[in-house]
């Protein structure tokens, strides 16, 4: 490990001097390049290196969910004309083969940062912040393994948590949450899934199509409420078919039964029993565990760590990206903020030539079954605005590949302004959605027309994207 200006105390925790403090090794780890050689650099990770996306978010997710994705496409086949079935699931295959693939990730990643990067010293431990220095006017970052870290500037990059709703968190049950629930020793038989977000949707679609019996439970009368009121609701009918789904359900209880399962009661006098209840309502920013105050840096109302569009926290010389901070806690976000504030540390605090965050037209998809993708706003927020709005609905099962696919299910929404034919949302629900929105959120991004978007390219025929093509061609756009 690189000891660049590290001073030893007789207490034998070491005090250290650097350039730039990094906390988190998400996004944050992505920073230091060659540019960033001549400084001196201290990277704190608490957990396991590399952040949630590579460990317990997106990229370990997507991999069950293909594997599901899979086992779906056996049990489907007779539709085709294919005789196959779904005969066993091998759980501890697929979690070999998925960790097989990003622990030793995780690992070389921390390697390369504590052997190979002589600038560069990597601190396995919870840190926070102890005000600044008298004497330099360095950030003082204290360890909870006593290093004690002076840092000319912060990156506050330190991510989110599982939300656990107290009667959980209270009750003393073995509850799971994304961080383990994908390396559980075996299948249950039952899984009980408290929340109905994207966590949920993802994982529900995961473990129902290896087999497990799964119920939801969503406070709200919709799954994915957050989203376009059709897609969710034609989810939630979707959903409601595959996995037991309880809506409006407030939970009063949860309790160990005898036999080793858990319990979990309900306002109406009912109850769900499951092997296996997992936990997805939500993240909480960590910002709360930094000891902000003594920076003179306020939380702001929803938990955030409060930044400009630059990422510069109210702290002269801390900055923050990601989760932490980000109101969208999604990866291609934090990477997106990642590369900015890494711009903005190059040009300096001041500068005049500061990048800004793109939030203009950020998307996302759920990777549940069926996928779900959208940006922009959804045909609510759209009417709210006041503006004259053209929407069409466009069904997979209308255009080609979808009869291919005998899709019943899926439609594509596009929004737009009746007047100027300025895309304003996207909304799809079915096959390939993650991938057929692209070009929309590249045409909102490059500030390409409806009609332009439509009749200005060649779509592959008879390609999926045909869904979004029609789409965009039933709008009703004035001449
Ligand atoms: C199950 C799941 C699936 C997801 N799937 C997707 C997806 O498909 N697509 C998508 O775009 N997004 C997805 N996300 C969201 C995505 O993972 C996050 O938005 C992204 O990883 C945030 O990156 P970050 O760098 O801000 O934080 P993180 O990657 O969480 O990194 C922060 C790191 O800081 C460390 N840390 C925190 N506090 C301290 C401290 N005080 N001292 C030392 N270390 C500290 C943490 O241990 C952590 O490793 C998913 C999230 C989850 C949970
Ligand atoms: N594919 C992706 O991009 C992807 C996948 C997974 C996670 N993520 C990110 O991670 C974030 C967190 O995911 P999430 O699913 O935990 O949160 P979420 O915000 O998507 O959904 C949380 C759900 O839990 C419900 N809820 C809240 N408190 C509850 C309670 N006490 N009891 C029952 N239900 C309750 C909420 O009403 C909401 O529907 C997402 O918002 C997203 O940004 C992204």
């Amino acid at each position: 490990m690189a000891e660049h200006g590290v001073r030893r105390r007789s207490t034998a925790v070491t005090t250290q001097e650097v350039d730039l403090a990094i906390i988190g090794s998400g996004s944050g780890n992505s920073i230091p390049d060659e540019r960033f050689d001549a400084s001196s650099i201290a990277i704190f990770e608490e957990g396991v290196y590399g952040g949630t996306c590579l460990n317990v978010g997106c990229i370990p997710t997507k991999m069950f969910v293909y594997a599901a994705d899979v086992a779906d496409s056996a049990r489907s086949s007779a539709r085709y004309g294919v005789d196959a079935s779904v005969n066993t699931v091998d759980w501890r295959a697929i979690v070999g083969r998925v960790f097989g693939r990003i622990d030793p990730i995780a690992q070389s990643g921390k390697e390369y940062r504590t052997d190979r990067c002589e600038n560069i010293t990597v601190y396995t431990s919870h840190v926070q912040f102890d005000g600044r220095d008298a004497d330099t006017g360095r950030y003082r970052l204290v360890t909870a393994a006593g290093d004690e870290v002076l840092a000319q500037q912060v990156v506050i990059a330190a991510g989110s948590r599982s939300d656990v709703p107290s009667i959980i968190a209270d009750s003393g049950i073995r509850y799971y949450t994304n961080s383990d629930v994908m390396r559980l020793p075996e299948l249950p038989k039952r899984m009980a899934i408290v929340g109905s977000g994207y966590i949920a949707a993802e994982f529900a679609h995961v473990f129902a199509s290896l087999g497990v019996d799964v119920t939801v439970i969503a406070r709200s009368g919709r799954l994915l409420r957050a989203l376009d009121d059709d897609v969710s609701e034609r989810f939630t009918q979707v959903a409601s078919e595959a996995w037991t789904v309880r809506l409006n359900a407030t939970m009063t209880g949860a309790a160990d039964q005898p036999d080793g399962s858990v319990r979990l009661d309900f306002a109406d006098g009912d109850s769900v029993d499951a092997d296996v209840v997992l936990v997805a309502v939500g993240r909480t920013p960590n910002g709360d565990r930094l000891n902000l105050e003594s920076i003179d840096v306020t939380l702001t109302d929803d938990g955030r760590v409060p930044c400009d569009e630059h990422g510069r926290t109210p702290a002269t010389g801390v900055w923050a990206l990601g989760d932490v901070s980000s109101p969208y806690q999604l990866k291609h976000v934090a990477n997106h903020e990642q590369r900015v504030v890494q711009a903005n540390l190059l040009h300096g605090w001041d500068s005049p030539d500061l990048v800004s965050f793109d939030h203009r037209y950020v998307p996302f998809a759920v990777f549940t079954h069926p996928q779900i993708a959208a940006v922009g706003l959804t045909e609510a927020q759209a009417r709210a605005t006041g503006r004259d709005i053209t929407v069409k609905v466009q069904n997979y099962g209308d255009v080609a590949y979808g009869w291919a696919m005998e899709d019943t299910t899926g439609f594509c929404k596009v929004i737009a302004d009746r007047g100027t034919g300025e895309l304003l949302g996207a909304h799809l629900i079915g096959p390939q959605a993650s991938t057929v929105i692209q070009p929309v959120i590249q045409a909102m991004s490059f500030g390409l027309g409806a009609r332009e978007m439509a009749r200005g390219q060649y779509w592959i025929h008879p390609a999926m994207p045909e869904v979004l093509e029609n789409a965009l061609l039933g709008l009703e756009l004035d001449d």
